[in-house]
C-alpha cells in the first residue's frame, strides 16, 4: 500500500457532551492532548492529514496540520466531518479516526486498504469482536473511496445524519480486528481523572500545618523546601516554536516518535549483504554479486542463496539479507563476485535494525526536559520542525536599601554599588526566564508597595533582596505581607538565615514571591537552594539539584542542628577522584570567595565536624543551569 493514496482526517469536531462540553481532543492524556497521541499514531500511516475541528481551531493548527470546520452548521455528527474532508480531499482516498482514541491501531490503514481492494468496496470499516464475540464495529474508524462524496452529500441533504445508515447505501466492508482495546476511547472526565490540574493551592498556613513542630524562627531546611513546593504553582501555558528556538526550554509535552528511526534495516558498514545462512562454516564461499546499493536507493532485487549485494553505510538491506560483510573483510570481492571466508563474520552482524534508534509511538523526550544540543537533532531525526514548550516564566526582580547605588551612580559615604541585581539576573537567565529588572527600590513602604504590585501584576514570580531580617529600615516586610499570603522564617542554615516566601495579589494578579536576605552570598545561596526548585516548578520542568560528593581535602568544622553551604574548590585529586577544599573566609557578604569556587559544600543538618578525607555533597557551579 502506498501511503500517498491515503488522506487522514482526525474527527475532533464533536461537542464532547459526555464530558461536560469540553473539547475532547484538548483533553490532556499522558503527559500531552488525546489528539496529539492520535496524530502521532495516523501520521505514519497516510500521506496528507487534517484535523476536523469546530472550536479552539488556533490550538488544533498548532499540533501541524491543517484544520478544516465543519460546513454544514449546528453539529451535525461525524458524516459533517467527512463530508468537509472527502471535499478537501486530494487523494483518491481518505481515513478517518475520532480524537479521543489515543490506541488506535498502527496497521489501520494498511488492513482497511486491503479490504477495500479486495472487494472493490466504497468503503472498509473497522470492527472489534466484544467480550461475549460478538462483532462489535466502529464505523469512525473508516477508509473511504473520495469519489464516494456525492452520495454522503445525498445522504446528508436527505436529513441523514448516522454514519450506520449511510454505510448501507453504499458497497461497505467490515474489517474486524483482534485488538479491541486499540480502538477503546475516552468518553468520560472519569476516566481521565487523575491526569487534571491540581487544585489552586492552600494557604501557607494551612501547607505549614502539615510540618510537624512548625516553627517559623527555626525552620529546618528541608521543611522551608517542602512547604515551598507544596505551595507553588506550575504555570501552564504552552506555545509551538521552531525546532531551534526550542534549546534551553521546557518541553511541554512527551514527544511520541511519528516514524521508526531508523525506517528500515540498514548497513552498518560498506561492504557485502547476504545471507547469515549462506556463510561458510569451513573453508570459503564465493557470492555472485548480484546489485549495488547506496544509501537511500534501495534496491528492489531479493538475493537467491549464494548471491550478496554491494551495499553501503546507510544502505536499505535487500529482503532477504540479515548480514553485511565488511569489504576489508572478504578474501577477495568487487562488483561481480566476492569470496568469503569461514568465521569471518557472524549471522547478523553489522546490521542496524529498524528501530533500533527510535520506535514508532515511543516517547523520544519526555515532558519537563530542558531542550539539549541532542535533543534538538533527535527532534530533526523525526522530522519535527516545531516543538512545544512551556512558554517562559516571567520574573521580576529589584533590590531594595536605601544603602545601594547602582552602577553610574556616585558612591556616597557609607554605600554600597547594587551587586544582587547582576547576581540574581545571572541566575535568572541561565534558567531560561523571561527578565523584568525593576532596579533599586528604595526602602519606604508607599516605593516598596508600588514596586511589588507593578512586578505582581506583570510576572510570575517576584524576587527581591534585603530587608528580611530585623532591621529598623527595613518596610519590606510589612508591606509584602500587607500584599498577600506571605510568612517570614528564619531558616536552620548558613548563610541565607531570612526569607520571605509566599504569593502576592494585586489587582486580581498574583505571583509568587522569594524575598531573599540582602547579603550577596546570602542571596545566591538561598536563590539556588529555595528559589531554583520553585521556578523550575512553575515552568514544569525536570531538573533536580545535581548533588555529587567530593572527598574533602581538609577538616570542616561545623554544628549538627543547621545546614552549612561553604564555598569549595573542587579538583581532580591524587588518586583521580574528586577532591574539595574551602576558599578561605565564609562570611556572608563576601562574594569574591564566591567567585574563586566552583562548587558549594552542603553541610546537612544532622551532620557534625568533617574530618579531613570525609566524603561530602557538593554542588558544581558547572552545569548548574
Ligand atoms: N539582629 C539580627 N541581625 C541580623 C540577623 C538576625 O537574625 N538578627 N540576620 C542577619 C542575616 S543572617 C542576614 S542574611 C542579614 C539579612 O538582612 P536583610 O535581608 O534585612 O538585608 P539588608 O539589611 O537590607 O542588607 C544586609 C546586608 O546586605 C547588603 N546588601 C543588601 N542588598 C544588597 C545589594 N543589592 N547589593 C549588595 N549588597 C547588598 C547590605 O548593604 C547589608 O550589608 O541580616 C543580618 N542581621
Ligand atoms: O543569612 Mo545571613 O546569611 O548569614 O548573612
Ligand atoms: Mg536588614
Amino acid at each position: 500500500m502506498q501511503t500517498g493514496l491515503i488522506s487522514g482526517l482526525v474527527l475532533a469536531g464533536g461537542r464532547g457532551s459526555r464530558m461536560g462540553n469540553v473539547d475532547k481532543g484538548l483533553q490532556p492524556f499522558r503527559s500531552s492532548t488525546m489528539v496529539e497521541h492520535v496524530l502521532a499514531r495516523l501520521r505514519p500511516q497516510v500521506g496528507p492529514l487534517a484535523i476536523s475541528a469546530n472550536r479552539n481551531l488556533d490550538t488544533y493548527r498548532a499540533f501541524g496540520a491543517p484544520v478544516l470546520t465543519d460546513e454544514m452548521a449546528d453539529f451535525p455528527g461525524p458524516l459533517a466531518g467527512l463530508e468537509t474532508g472527502l471535499r478537501h480531499c486530494a487523494t483518491p482516498y481518505l481515513l478517518t479516526v475520532p480524537c479521543d482514541s489515543p490506541f488506535l491501531p498502527l496497521d489501520l490503514a494498511a488492513r482497511l486498504f486491503a479490504a477495500l481492494q479486495e472487494h472493490g468496496a466504497d468503503v472498509a470499516y473497522a470492527a472489534t469482536h466484544d467480550a461475549g464475540e460478538r462483532v462489535q464495529s466502529h464505523p469512525v474508524f473508516c477508509l473511504v473511496r473520495a469519489d464516494r462524496l456525492p452520495s454522503l452529500s445525498a445522504y446528508l441533504a436527505a436529513g441523514g445524519r448516522s454514519v450506520e445508515g449511510w454505510l448501507r447505501d453504499v458497497n461497505a466492508v467490515e474489517v474486524v480486528f483482534d485488538d479491541a482495546d486499540a480502538f477503546r476511547n475516552i468518553n468520560t472526565l472519569d476516566e481521565l481523572r487523575g491526569l487534571e490540574q491540581p487544585a489552586f493551592p492552600a494557604s501557607l498556613a494551612q501547607v505549614a500545618s502539615c510540618i510537624n513542630g512548625y516553627d517559623p524562627d527555626a525552620l529546618p531546611v528541608r521543611d522551608a523546601q517542602r512547604i515551598i513546593r507544596e505551595f507553588v504553582q506550575p504555570v501552564r501555558a504552552v506555545e509551538m516554536v521552531a525546532l531551534r528556538a526550542s534549546l534551553g526550554r521546557v518541553l511541554a509535552r512527551d514527544l511520541v516518535s511519528p516514524i521508526n528511526v531508523p525506517a528500515h534495516d540498514n548497513s552498518a558498514m560498506d561492504g557485502y549483504a547476504l545471507r547469515g545462512a549462506d556463510l561458510p562454516l569451513d573453508g570459503v564461499a564465493t557470492f555472485k554479486v548480484v546489485d549495488i546499493v547506496y544509501a537511500g536507493k534501495p534496491s528492489a532485487v531479493v538475493p537467491g542463496p549464494g548471491e550478496c549485494v554491494r551495499i553501503m553505510t546507510g544502505g536499505v538491506m535487500p529482503a532477504g539479507c540479515d548480514s553485511v560483510l565488511p569489504q576489508e573483510f572478504a578474501d577477495s570481492g568487487d562488483d561481480v563476485a566476492m569470496t568469503v571466508r569461514a568465521g569471518a563474520i557472524r549471522a547478523g552482524d553489522n546490521r542496524r535494525l529498524a528501530g533500533e534508534d527510535l520506535n514508532i509511538g515511543s516517547a523520544a523526550l519526555k515532558a519537563g526536559r530542558i531542550i539539549r544540543p541532542s535533543d534538538l537533532g533527535l527532534c530533526a531525526s523525526l522530522g519535527f520542525a516545531e516543538i512545544p514548550v512551556q512558554r517562559r516564566l516571567r520574573v521580576a526582580f529589584f533590590s531594595t536599601g536605601d544603602e545601594l547605588r547602582s552602577i553610574g551612580e556616585p558612591l556616597g559615604e557609607g554605600c554600597v554599588y547594587d551587586s544582587n541585581r547582576y547576581t540574581i539576573y545571572g541566575m535568572l537567565q541561565r534558567l531560561g526566564c523571561e527578565i523584568i529588572d525593576m532596579g533599586v527600590v528604595r526602602d519606604s513602604p508607599e516605593a516598596l508597595e508600588d514596586a511589588l504590585r507593578t512586578a505582581c501584576e506583570n510576572a510570575d514570580a517576584i524576587i527581591t533582596s534585603g530587608g528580611v531580617s530585623v532591621g529598623a529600615a527595613d518596610y519590606t516586610k510589612q508591606v509584602m505581607a500587607h500584599l498577600g499570603d506571605v510568612t517570614f522564617w528564619k531558616v536552620g542554615m548558613r548563610p541565607g538565615r531570612p526569607l520571605a516566601f509566599g504569593r502576592v495579589t494585586s489587582n486580581g494578579r498574583s505571583a509568587f514571591l522569594f524575598g531573599l536576605p540582602g547579603n550577596p552570598v546570602a542571596v545566591m545561596v538561598s536563590f539556588y537552594f529555595f528559589a531554583r526548585d520553585a521556578l523550575l516548578q512553575m515552568m514544569s520542568a525536570n531538573a533536580p539539584l545535581p548533588l555529587l560528593q567530593a572527598r574533602s581535602s581538609e577538616a570542616i568544622r561545623k554544628k549538627p542542628g543547621r545546614t552549612e553551604y561553604q564555598r569549595g574548590i573542587i579538583t581532580r585529586g591524587a588518586d583521580g577522584t574528586p577532591e574539595v577544599r574551602l576558599t578561605g573566609a565564609q562570611g556572608s557578604g563576601i562574594l569574591r570567595s564566591m567567585s574563586e569556587a566552583n562548587c558549594m559544600v552542603v553541610l546537612h543538618d544532622e551532620q557534625g565536624s568533617v574530618t579531613a578525607g570525609d566524603m561530602v555533597d557538593i554542588l558544581p557551579f558547572e552545569g548548574l543551569f
